[in-house]
């Protein structure tokens, strides 16, 4: 199948090995420019010829799926950029899906009448970093990848599409709300780079799970408390930390900090942010941290722990992060009622 992979960052590249592996024909479009030979290691080894686009509509035009591996903080231009090129035959997959930007998807399209297929995963198929302009290094192929679809009368098409690229790793969820709640990135992320920021700032060389000790791991494990408490009142099925790290990085469910170091003792130790301009802050809280607190007042379950963490590294950058989300105000998201969320999150645009 020929698929447009939207970033060539560490998830662009990867998934591009990866869908290549798998007899695909990706096309990569990259702010930067991606490699035409492709350096891998890691999980996945060799050198794989990538076809690249000089633009995001002209990847997505003629491809049969489109994934969007970007940060959050980079989905609404991106998706400006190639709402007007989508048309039927295509489906969107959103890797991984943050602060409801299928539900800005589903929303650009229905102004032009135009309803697809838009995936939206938990998390993304593989982890890595990329180790040089043309190189990236696959850190874990997941075992299990969570996925919902919008509309959900799509979900059985959406399910067979990604087995087809990525094999038969996925399990389909309640719907967009349970998979807003699935991406544990922004948890697991704000606990790490709160408790090293000094760390961030001063460019030190470190490496993730050597630094997820067992006091890390405890404020990790709260934080999902919360997380929980949000899709238990909502009724909804996701899967906890743990289970997410037994399943992403093949090591046996314990406290965080043990599962850490026995990621690291099998060689899975990334390297974390070495600034303060990081993903893990500017895109997990403004786009993951603040919505999931968002859902916890609408529900009557605030969390605490997830409000203080946005207060915290808003204080420590000097500035509001929750107000760099672009995302919720192309919802109108603060007027939506649980209800109409709900119906939105089923239906789609159109038919809501
Ligand atoms: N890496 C991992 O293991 C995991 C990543 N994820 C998620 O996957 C997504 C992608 O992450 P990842 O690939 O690691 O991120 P990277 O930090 O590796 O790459 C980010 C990319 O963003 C691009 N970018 C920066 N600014 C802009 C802009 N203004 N417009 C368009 N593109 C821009 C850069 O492109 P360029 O280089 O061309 O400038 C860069 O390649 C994120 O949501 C992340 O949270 C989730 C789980 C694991
Ligand atoms: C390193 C890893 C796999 C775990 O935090 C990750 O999720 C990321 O880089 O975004």
């Amino acid at each position: 199948m020929r698929v447009a992979v939207l970033g060539g960052g560490a998830i662009g590249l990867g998934m591009a090995a990866f869908l290549a592996e798998n007899g695909h024909r990706p096309v990569v479009w990259s702010r930067s420019g991606a490699p035409a030979v492709l350096e891998v290691a890691g999980a996945l080894t060799g050198h794989v010829p990538l076809e690249v686009a000089p633009g995001p509509a002209a990847a997505v035009t003629q491809a049969e799926a489109v994934v969007l591996a970007l940060p959050a903080n980079h989905h609404r231009a991106v998706l400006d950029a190639v709402a007007p090129h989508l048309g039927a035959g295509q489906a969107v997959i959103l890797s991984g899906h943050l602060s409801f930007g299928a539900l800005y998807l589903a929303r650009l399209l229905a102004a032009r009448g135009v309803m697809l297929p838009i995936i939206a995963l938990g998390t993304t198929v593989v982890t890595g970093r990329r180790t040089g302009p043309g190189a990236v290094r696959i850190g874990s192929i997941r075992a299990q990848v969570d996925l919902a679809t919008l509309p959900v009368a799509q979900a059985e098409a959406g399910l067979a599409l990604c087995r087809a690229l990525c094999g038969d790793r996925f399990r389909l969820r309640d719907g967009l709300l349970a998979i807003a709640l699935s991406n544990v990135n922004p948890q697991n992320h704000m606990g790490i780079a709160l408790c090293n920021l000094t760390r961030m700032e001063r460019s030190e060389d470190w490496r993730q799970n050597d630094n997820i000790t067992d006091a890390v791991g405890r404020l990790l494990e709260a934080l999902d408390a919360e997380r929980l408490a949000i899709a238990g009142a909502l009724g909804l099925g996701v899967r906890t930390l743990r289970q997410h790290f037994a399943l992403s990085f093949h090591v046996p469910e314990a406290p965080l900090g043990e599962m850490a170091r026995a990621m690291a003792a099998r060689g899975d130790n990334p390297q974390a942010p070495a600034t303060l301009d990081t993903r893990y802050v500017l895109e997990d809280v403004p786009f993951g941290l603040m919505p999931t607190a968002r859902l916890g007042r609408l529900v009557g379950r605030p969390a605490p722990l997830h409000e203080a963490g946005i207060a915290l590294l808003s204080a420590l950058y000097g500035r509001d992060l929750a107000a760099a989300n672009d995302l919720l105000p192309g919802i109108g998201f603060d007027d939506l009622s649980l209800p109409r969320l709900q119906a939105l999150c089923r239906d789609g645009w159109c038919a809501a």
